[in-house]
């Protein structure tokens, strides 16, 4: 069993196993080095009563067990000692389960928790549930200041919040929460202790992800919080599919054309500036007959590289297909995007790019043109003929429209 269990971590997670078969041996592991996590049965050969478990925690390293066998007593008595969870061995979900909460285990630890509850207990109660799972932790006391600390922490994933709070209550903090965060962005979890029966669904409705009536226990808390976080991680998965270019992980055309259609009229109505150029790189097909496939594809990866290094902070970056690319500019004039445009051009020239078959010197050609009365399609036309030009005058050059 803990062959299959070693091979599978190794396997599927990527970090190194040690094993021991008794309590001497891990008393010895546990000294010479520090765990990520330690999984344990209950009973070893030499310590039949679960004492590798306070051993494990005494070393403050989380603690897995799986085990043949569990009554209710030692259950209450693991979970109050603080394990991350137990697993029944009893098919090889209970494996692959094990796997799932190693994995989840190691991307806790980047992921941002907010509980919001007035109540100082039940808050510590949380906490400590969550901080057993390796998440990182922020307290607020009610509506108000979990607002704000979103607000200043847009990297926070999970909102867990309490129903009744002075000030601000759950329903409320939620509605302003989503003003601001949809559900791709931030997971919420209600919690009450109220008796009203038609809560969850409320807080459902009012756009929580899901709901926990007080008193719960660990493992049903566990598992909504790691249901939430494993969707979350899929919507996120499913957006990049969607958004990004596969090979070098700037937005593709259809980012693009959402997010412009979308802003096109009040950029309009507002008579701000928006500024499209479209790049390509030079005598590209040559790379790709000349050192093949494999090495064009290092030079697009490295090229966007570039690209979004320079304009990727304050634009948009976009692959639009091939070896073509759009940035766009929004709120700058074509000046401006032409005096950054030629200084990335002319650094792209200087600076080699390092490949697998040696270094390689390349160019871009790049068309700019301008938001006028007409359509987004319109914009990009103007830019693809400007591109035209600067192929036309010999490559290597940033054209504006005429
Ligand atoms: N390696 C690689 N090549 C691609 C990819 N997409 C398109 N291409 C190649 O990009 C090349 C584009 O060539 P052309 O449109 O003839 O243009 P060019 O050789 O860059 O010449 P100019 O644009 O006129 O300077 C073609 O050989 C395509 O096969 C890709 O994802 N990876």
């Amino acid at each position: 069993m803990s062959r299959i269990l070693q091979h599978l971590i190794a396997h599927e997670l990527d970090c190194e196993v040690d094993f021991a078969v008794d309590l001497a041996s891990a008393k010895i592991l546990l000294e010479q080095k520090e765990y990520f996590v330690a999984i344990t049965d209950l009973n070893l050969p030499d310590a039949q009563e679960g004492e590798i478990v306070r051993l494990v925690l005494s070393k403050q390293t989380p603690c897995i067990v799986l085990t043949g066998s569990l009554d209710s007593e030692q259950r209450k008595q693991l979970l109050q000692l603080g394990i991350v969870d137990y697993i029944l061995k009893e098919n090889r979900f209970s494996y692959e389960y094990v796997v799932r909460l190693v994995r989840r285990l190691q991307r806790n630890i980047d992921v941002k928790v907010l509980i919001a509850d007035d109540s100082v207990v039940s808050r510590k109660f949380v906490r400590s549930l969550l901080e057993q799972h390796l998440y990182q932790v922020i307290e607020a006391d009610d509506g108000h200041s979990a607002w704000e600390i979103l607000q200043s922490q847009p990297d926070i994933q999970l909102l867990i919040t309490d129903y009744n709070m002075p000030g601000l209550d759950g329903f409320g903090l939620i509605l302003k929460v989503r003003e601001k965060f949809s559900r791709e962005e931030l997971a919420i979890i209600g919690l009450s202790s109220d008796s009203d029966e038609s809560l969850s669904a409320r807080f459902i409705k009012n756009g929580a992800n899901d709901f926990l009536q007080k008193p719960f226990v660990h493992e049903e808390f566990h598992c909504r919080v790691l249901n939430t976080l494993d969707s979350l991680d899929m919507i996120r998965k499913l957006w990049d599919q969607a958004n990004l270019d596969y090979l070098t992980c700037v937005y593709n055309r259809r980012y693009f054309f959402g997010l412009f259609e979308e802003q096109m009229e009040q950029i309009k109505q507002k008579q701000g500036a928006l500024t499209v150029a479209l790049l390509d790189i030079d005598f590209f097909k040559k790379v790709n007959d000349t050192y093949g496939h494999d090495v064009g594809d290092e030079v697009l990866v490295e090229f966007a590289a570039r690209l979004k290094h320079f304009f990727g902070q304050h634009f948009t970056v976009s692959r639009f297909g091939g070896e073509e690319f759009t940035v766009a500019f929004k709120g700058l004039n074509q000046e401006k995007a032409f005096v950054l445009m030629d200084k990335f051009r002319s650094q792209l020239e200087m600076k080699p790019i390092v490949t697998s078959k040696g270094e390689m010197f390349i160019t871009v050609s790049t068309g700019i043109a301008g938001l006028a009365d007409d359509s987004l399609d319109g914009l990009i036309q103007r830019a693809d003929k400007a591109l035209y030009d600067a192929k036309k005058s010999g490559r290597n050059l940033v054209c504006i429209e005429a």
